[in-house]
């Protein structure tokens, strides 16, 4: 797992680590990790083109002494201070020493031929979007030729959230210090981070525990373990499905077949939508009838394609008052968003899954904290949120949270999200908790059979189904995962 710290989380660790380094290692541990990135980056030093935009504070530090490695190394450094009086005194005589060029917010900045351009206006201290010099400079830099390398968090991201209130640099990679902070990973922060490289600058047994996380492969293959010598078809949990209708039969297909190929061990559908699941899956176990017809399961799914009529209704609280797990999906989250206390009144665990005009139906839209929003929402219903998106997040009713990092833009067409519904209720029908952790095991998951799926080109939810078993197995053959390979 991969610890999400925040920034307050970042320096109270960072403090203590100061109080017993000398002066400046932290900050040339952080500078040497950065340089090596930008070395990798470039390919050659001798020669190369490196604007550095620098703030007053010691982000701005960290990207002089990094152009000072870098201007030692070969490379042309220009360094453009936003605040000449304020740079970071030690990082500017560096740099100056090692050759580099300084140059104010209106000099010959050099970002029209650059190699490479740092990004270091302000880090984890940065307040709001970008300021006037410094947003024009982000702009010509994003326009501009050169690999654009945020230094810690690009600049106008909130660190903890990912929000950005105007305007933001935007980076092909972040190279940030100590640990991975949420804003780099979720919202309109990942899509300013590009990739994102950590450099371990000795925080680790000084930070707190965190509260937010991304899985692995190896995480998740924790949790599609194959079946074992005494295992049978009960054993391996049974999934009921309660989707679809007469009319539109795709969504029970599609959840069905999803729930069948994450772990065919049993699965139980439920609806008027039976012909049309007997056609697709002859594996799957029928009832025209209600749901208390379908037989025992260890954990239900409602809601794709079920409508949101009386008899719906009536379905759906019939299996919420059940003491199983339940995936609230699609129409069902319609109907628990008028009927709360269909979910707050549960004991077993509820995974809601909107996306975010679902979410927006409980009361207050997602807005720029995505990770703050559902953990509102899972607290207030006792339930937990998986808040689909780009990065999809989940969060329980204790404020654990989980980014994803898998998937792909392709993942945007219809029926994924009812696929989604099945992988996750098969993978909470084997019981093994807490049911935020198989939700964010269920996002990987899709994720990473999207990715598969459209390996090739273009995927229909279909797709998805047909390539569960492969990434399945490519999961659990992973020793290692990564931090973010969603090819965003
Ligand atoms: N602590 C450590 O040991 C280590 C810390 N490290 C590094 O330090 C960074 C944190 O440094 P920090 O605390 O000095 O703050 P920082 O991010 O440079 O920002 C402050 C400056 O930004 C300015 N500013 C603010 N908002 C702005 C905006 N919207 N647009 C433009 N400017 C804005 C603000 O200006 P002011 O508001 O004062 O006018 C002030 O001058 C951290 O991210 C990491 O890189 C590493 O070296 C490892 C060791
Ligand atoms: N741009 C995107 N990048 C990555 N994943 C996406 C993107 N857009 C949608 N998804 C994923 O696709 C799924 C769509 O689900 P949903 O909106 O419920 O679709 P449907 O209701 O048609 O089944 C979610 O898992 C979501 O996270
Ligand atoms: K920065």
């Amino acid at each position: 797992m991969i610890g999400l710290s925040t920034a307050a989380e970042v320096r109270a660790a960072e403090d203590v680590l100061l109080a017993r380094t000398r002066e400046g290692v932290l900050m040339q541990r952080a500078a040497t990790g950065l340089a090596a990135v930008c070395l990798r980056l470039l390919g050659r030093a001798h020669g190369a083109r490196v604007t550095a935009l620098v703030g007053a504070g010691n982000n701005g530090g960290d990207a002089l002494f990094a152009g000072a490695r870098l201007a030692a190394r070969g490379a042309r450094v220009t360094a453009v201070l936003l605040d000449p009086d304020r740079a970071h005194p030690a990082g500017l005589a560096a740099l100056r020493r090692a050759g580099g060029r300084v140059t104010g917010p209106e000099g010959p900045d050099g970002l029209d031929r650059a190699d490479l351009v740092l990004d270091g206006v302000v880090g984890t201290g940065g307040r709001g979007g970008l300021r006037p010099p410094a947003a024009h400079l982000a702009a010509r830099a994003a326009a501009g030729p050169g690999v654009t390398v945020a230094v810690d968090v690009p600049s106008g991201v909130d660190a903890d959230t990912g929000a950005v209130d105007g305007e933001a640099f935007a980076a092909l990679h972040t190279v940030t210090f100590g640990a991975v902070k949420p804003g780099l990973v979720v919202g309109d922060g990942r899509g300013c981070a590009g990739t994102v490289h950590l450099v371990d600058i000795g925080l680790g047994p000084h930070l707190a525990a965190p509260r937010a996380h991304q899985l692995t492969d190896a995480d998740v293959a924790a949790h599609l373990q194959p079946p074992e010598p005494g295992d049978d078809k009960y054993s391996r949990g049974v999934v009921g499905v309660v989707a679809g209708s007469a009319v539109y039969p795709g969504a029970a297909v599609l959840c069905t077949g999803a729930a069948l190929r994450t772990r065919p061990g049993l699965v139980r559908y439920a609806g008027t939508a039976g012909d049309g699941v007997r056609a697709a899956w002859p594996e799957a176990i029928v009832t025209d009838g209600r749901p208390s017809d379908a037989g025992r399961v260890q954990a239900w799914v409602a809601g794709p394609g079920m409508g949101t009529d009386d008899d719906a209704r009536a379905t759906l609280a019939e299996v919420l008052a059940t003491d199983l797990p339940v995936v609230v999906d699609a129409d069902a989250l319609t109907m628990a968003a008028r009927e709360p206390d269909l979910v707050r009144d549960r004991r077993a665990p509820t995974v809601l899954t909107p996306h975010d005009r679902e979410f927006a139906r409980f009361g207050v839209p997602v807005g720029a904290d995505r990770i703050g929003a559902a953990r509102r929402l899972a607290a207030e219903l006792g339930a937990v949120v998986l808040l689909k998106g780009d990065a999809t997040v989940v969060a329980g009713p204790d404020g654990t949270a989980f980014v994803n990092a898998t998937g792909t833009a392709e993942l945007a067409t219809a029926g994924t999200g009812d696929v989604l519904a099945g992988i996750l209720g098969a993978l909470l029908a084997t019981g093994t908790p807490p049911a935020e952790t198989a939700a964010a095991a269920a996002a990987h998951l899709h994720g990473r059979t999207g990715q598969l799926a459209s390996a090739r080109g273009p995927l229909v939810a279909s797709d998805l189904v047909r390539h569960l078993p492969g990434a399945v197995g490519l999961v659990r053959g992973s020793a290692t995962g990564s931090l973010r390979d969603s090819g965003a």
